[in-house]
Parts: structure tokens; sequence; C-alpha cells
């Protein structure tokens, strides 16, 4: 039996993995942890009979115990129940918790030579060198989960990481593929929140419109396949069926194919190294009749172009940059910036943290990590402040 344990279970990449699991009868389940929707967490951990259900936050305890009662399930709360979940022992561990929080988690979970899944981008933005680190020194594995880190992983199967000239990840380009600066500027919650697509979480729908999420995933690339940031390039390409491309030194190119289903790159990952059959729907090209794709646009999208400083800083910048990014995905959510001052607010809070130094620093350890975190957030909140006023 494979024992698995899923962190963000009851998210929507979390809610596939169960999907998946809940198909399987050669899986023992150890923990589940959710946030705030205890009775999909409960649901899940029943039907998955769980060891123990674990909630992020403290005050949910009491609603989780009830909502378990009668099973012989544990329940825990708070954030050092979901790290001493993370060291229970696990074959598979998905990492599905959305922003930084997935870190130590993620962390702990490849400290005991778990394979983790992972679908939380944040913690390789954030630190990538540690967590690749710590996998390599545990005997663990990162299997990538985000659909296009998945596909080029695929591409990659039985290939020389040094025979590649480059990888081309796609973009759907979001809801604001063809709108004006003008408009991306008065664009509002409501409108951010509907992908083409896919079916994501709230706080990942948003960066899409953005192209934060791509940012995000330049970055990813970069950290999880050790590629030199000028061989990695974004394409838009609206139809979301392409998810990446790989390109030899002898110019033939692999592409990933496959209908916008999560299920595809967790099947893979929960069953690597053989590929197993999954219940995604087919793809049919005739049917769709055409595939499309343009260059993306920095201008109206600059978050493309703040990850290639990212890139460029190197050190803690990465840390820096996410944590920035989730503020000011705060801050919008909240209705105090507007759309386009998401990548204002986030270019000035690296220009504010390089001139104050420490963020090049290279990354070492997870407590430096966590302090240029925090640091991140703080400026950046202050200039949200500044931004407000004026
Ligand atoms: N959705 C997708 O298709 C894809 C997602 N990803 C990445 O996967 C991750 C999850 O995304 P997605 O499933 O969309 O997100 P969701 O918002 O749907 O789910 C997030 C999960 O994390 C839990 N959670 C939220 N905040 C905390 C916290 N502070 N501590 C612990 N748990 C918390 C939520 O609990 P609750 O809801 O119970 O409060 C939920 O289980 C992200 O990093 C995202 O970028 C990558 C590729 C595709
Ligand atoms: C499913 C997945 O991997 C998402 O990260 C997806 O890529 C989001 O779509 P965008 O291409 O619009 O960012
Ligand atoms: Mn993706």
């Amino acid at each position: 039996m494979m024992r698995v344990s899923v962190f963000g279970a009851t998210g929507s990449v979390g809610e596939s993995t169960f999907d998946l699991l809940a198909r399987r009868d050669d899986i023992r389940t150890v923990a589940l942890t959710g946030g705030r929707n205890i009775a999909r967490l409960a649901r899940q951990a029943r039907e998955l009979q769980a060891e123990i259900a674990v909630t992020a936050h403290d005050d949910c305890y009491f609603a989780l115990k009830e909502a378990l009662a009668g099973t012989e399930i544990k329940v825990a709360a708070g954030t050092q129940a979901l790290i001493d979940a993370a060291d229970r022992p696990a074959d598979w561990v998905m990492s599905a918790i959305v922003g930084a929080a997935g870190l130590v988690p993620g962390f702990r979970a490849l400290s005991q030579g778990a394979t983790l899944a992972l679908a939380n981008k944040e913690s390789l933005v954030s630190a990538g060198p540690l967590m690749m680190a710590c996998a390599a020194q545990h005997g663990g594995r990162i299997l990538p989960v985000d659909s296009e880190h998945s596909a080029v992983f695929q591409a990659l199967t039985g290939e020389d990481i040094a025979a590649v000239e480059r990888v081309v990840i796609t973009a759907s380009g979001g809801p604001f593929r063809n709108w004006s600066k003008a408009q991306l500027e008065l664009a509002t919650l409501a409108q951010a929140m509907v992908h083409p697509n896919w079916s994501m979480g709230q706080r990942i729908t948003i960066d899409s419109a953005s192209m934060f999420n791509k940012a995000l995933e330049l970055i990813e690339t970069r950290e999880f396949f050790g590629l030199d940031p000028a061989q990695i390039e974004t394409v838009v390409h609206p139809q979301s069926i392409v998810h990446a491309l790989v390109g030899f030194r002898d110019g033939a190119m692999m592409a990933h194919m496959g209908m916008p289903d999560m299920r595809h790159a967790i099947g893979y990952a929960l069953n690597w190294p053989d590929r197993a059959a999954l219940p995604v729907p087919r793809l049919d090209l005739s049917v769709l009749g055409r595939l499309d794709f343009e260059a993306p646009d920095p201008d109206r999208f600059p978050a493309l172009q703040i990850a290639r400083h990212v890139m460029d800083l190197r050190g803690h910048a990465g840390t820096a940059f996410n944590a920035a990014k989730e503020v000011a995905l705060d801050e919008f959510i909240a209705g105090h910036i507007g759309f386009m001052d998401m990548a204002r607010l986030v270019d000035r809070t690296l220009d504010q943290l390089v001139a104050d130094s420490g963020l090049t620093a290279p990354v070492r350890a997870l407590e430096s990590v966590q302090a240029m975190d925090q640091m991140a957030r703080r400026v950046a909140r202050e200039l949200a402040r500044q931004l407000l006023k004026n």
C-alpha cells in the first residue's frame, strides 16, 4: 500500500487529487489538511479513511471534531499541527496549499524522504534552492504538478537535459488577453475571476488574469529544471491545449498536449514512473479545429518582465517577489488597489529591498527565507498604503 497525504485537500487541486485517490484501492491515506472548508475535509477524510484530518485554523478545531465524530480519524488544528502532519511517514505527499503557507509542510515532507507532488509553485519561487537541496539530501523527490511543468517533465523523459536548447511554457492570456491598458486599470475582481479554460482557486485565477501566475511559473521553471533564464520562454496560447514545449539542440520540439484538466498532471505524478489510465476527457483536434499562439505583451502584462528582473537578481529575490505579490493580491481582493497597481506594488517593493540590500544574498536556510518573506510583506503593505494616499 502506498501511504499518501494531501496538503490543501479541500482546494481545487486537492479535490482533483481526492477524485483520483478515491478510485484507488491500493492507497492508505495518512493525512488530509484543509483550511475553513470543514465539510469537505470531513467528507474526504471519511471516504478515504484518513488517519488524521487537520485544519490550519485553531478556531475550526471543534467543527472538524464534530464533523468526524463516530470515526477513528484523529483531528488536529493549527500551524504546528500541519507541520506534525507533514512529519508523519508517507510515500507520496501532495503539496496543494495556496501561497507561502505551503512552504514549511512541503519542506518537512521532503525531509522525511517522501515524494512531493508539487502544485504549490510559491515554495519553489520562494525557496527553490533549499527545496531542491532538501530533496537531494533526504533521498526525496519533487514531481511537478503545475500543468506546464508536468508537461516539460514528461517531454524530458528519456532525454538529456544538456540537449535542451529552450523550454516554452504556454499562457492562456487570461480573461483580459485583448484588453487595452486603460481597460486593465479598471478591471474588477469579478472580471478577473473568470478564467477562460481552467477551473481553479481564487488566487491563482486572478494571478492568471494579471499573468503573475506565468511570472511565478517562469521562476518555477528555472528552479525546477536548473535552466538559464534565457532558455525559458512564454507564449500566449488561448486554448490551453499545448501546455509546454521543449526544444532540443537538433531543432526538434516536443509539445505536450491535453484537455485542461488538472487530473492529467496530478495523475502523472501519482503513478510516476508508470503511466496509468486516467479518467480525463480526451482531446479531439478535429473538433478543436485550430490552435493559436501569440507573443505576450510586456506593456499590458508587466509581471513577466518583473519575473525576468527577479531571476537576474537571484538570491532572495524570489522570496521577496512572491511575498510582495501575495500582499498585492490581498490588497486587490480587498478593493484597496487597482488591477494594474498590483504590478506597480511588486515592482516598487523589489526596488526598495534592492536599495536596502540583503536581497541578493544566496538562499541557504529556511530562517533567512522566512525573514525576507516577512520583510517584503511589511514593505509591500507600507507601499500599498502610500499608493492608496496618491
Ligand atoms: N487550481 C489549479 O488548477 C492549479 C493550482 N496550482 C497551485 O496549487 C496550489 C493550490 O491551488 P488551488 O487548489 O487552486 O487553491 P485553492 O484556493 O482552491 O485551495 C487552497 C487550499 O489551501 C488551503 N489553505 C488556504 N490557506 C491556507 C493556509 N494559510 N494554511 C493552510 N492551508 C491553507 C485551503 O483550505 P480551505 O479552502 O479549506 O480554506 C485549500 O485546501 C497553489 O499554489 C496554486 O498556485 C498550480 C497549478 C494549477
Ligand atoms: C492549470 C495550471 O497549471 C495553471 O497554472 C494554468 O496555467 C493557469 O492558466 P494561465 O496560463 O492563464 O496562467
Ligand atoms: Mn500552470
